[in-house]
């Protein structure tokens, strides 16, 4: 089955389904993880290089044999290296054996950003990436970078599950045709989600997993997704999406799980900004 796309503000093709590596740490895992997923249809992945694992994702696709145009590969700057972009990006191709990624992002707003942002359009216009965007961006955060763009971020990748839904960010982000990435779509597998009764209830009611239900709400919500998991059979799980549909009255129930409770660091605190110091770990 192939994944259907969602059209990014430049034109290019995105799907809508992916997986995301972080904290898987351990290599054979992650070679195995990843020819299950391409075997199961995945062809989107999302790294950055503070995951520490750009190399492993570039050792498995060359394994792979897959054709490199068949896939959609997300990467991001790390604010220790906002100093110089485009060397952080180049050091991330290295590492990923590619000649261009097809997304990347600023992973958090630290400080620095705006001009950190130049450079990735620089990037951008000399066709090294197809796409550039933003994660972690507030409503202000979009305003002071539209202060000293050209370019609209094609993506703003987010942490969203149902007890975080973030209604007035995704209304902006619709106004200003920049499309939503949901980070920890599951709540991270740790946020008590999988627990919720009303979720439980639907799980029944659609023959579907909890998680199913969570990613299908998302997509109906036009929220690009790539969860993470190590296990083949969850992986299927979570590819198994797009044989149900759920009414517009569950979606509404889920709405109104939200408790607006992030599970992610508050990008003011001292010690956040510490850790976005901090250089990545590289593999
Ligand atoms: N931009 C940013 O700041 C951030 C971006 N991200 C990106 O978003 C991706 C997804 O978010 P992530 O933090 O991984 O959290 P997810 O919400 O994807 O949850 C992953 C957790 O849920 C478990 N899980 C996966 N599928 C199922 C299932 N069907 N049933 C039960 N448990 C399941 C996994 O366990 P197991 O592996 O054991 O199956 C893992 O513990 C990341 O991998 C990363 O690419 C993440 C955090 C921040
Ligand atoms: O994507 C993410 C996961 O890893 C980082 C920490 O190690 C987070 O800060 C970040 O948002």
């Amino acid at each position: 089955m192939t994944v259907p796309t969602i059209t990014l503000n430049n034109n290019v093709q995105i799907p809508q389904l992916g997986m995301g590596v972080f904290k898987m740490k351990d290599h054979e895992q992650f070679l195995k993880a990843f020819q299950w997923a391409l075997d199961i249809g995945y062809r989107h992945f999302d790294t950055a290089a503070i995951y520490g694992n750009e190399k492993w994702l570039g050792e498995a696709i060359k394994k792979s044999g897959i054709d490199r145009h068949e896939l959609f590969i997300t990467s991001k700057l790390w604010p220790a290296e906002f100093d110089d972009p485009k060397q952080a990006f180049e050091n991330s191709l290295k590492r990923l054996g590619l000649d261009y990624l097809d997304l990347y992002l600023i992973h958090w707003p630290a400080p620095g950003y705006q001009q950190a942002w130049q450079a990735m359009e620089k990037l951008y216009q000399a066709k090294k990436i197809r796409a550039i965007g933003v994660s972690n961006f507030m409503i202000k955060h979009l305003e002071q970078l539209q202060q000293v763009s050209q370019v609209t971020p094609a993506v703003d990748q987010i942490e969203l599950h149902p007890y975080l839904q973030r209604p007035k960010l995704l209304q902006y982000l619709q106004q200003h045709n920049i499309a939503v990435e949901a980070w920890g779509p599951l709540g991270q597998g740790s946020n008590g989600v999988f627990d919720e009764p009303v979720l439980q209830d639907l799980a029944a009611k659609y023959h579907k997993s909890v998680a199913q239900v969570i990613l299908r709400w998302h997509l109906q919500r036009q929220a690009i997704i790539f969860p993470k998991s190590v296990h083949q059979q969850r992986l299927q799980q979570n590819f198994d999406i797009f044989d149900f549909e759920l009414s517009s009255a569950d979606m509404q129930a889920i709405a109104r799980l939200d408790k607006n409770q992030p599970n992610g660091s508050d990008p003011n605190s001292d010690e956040f900004l510490a850790q976005t110091k901090l250089r990545p770990v590289i593999n």
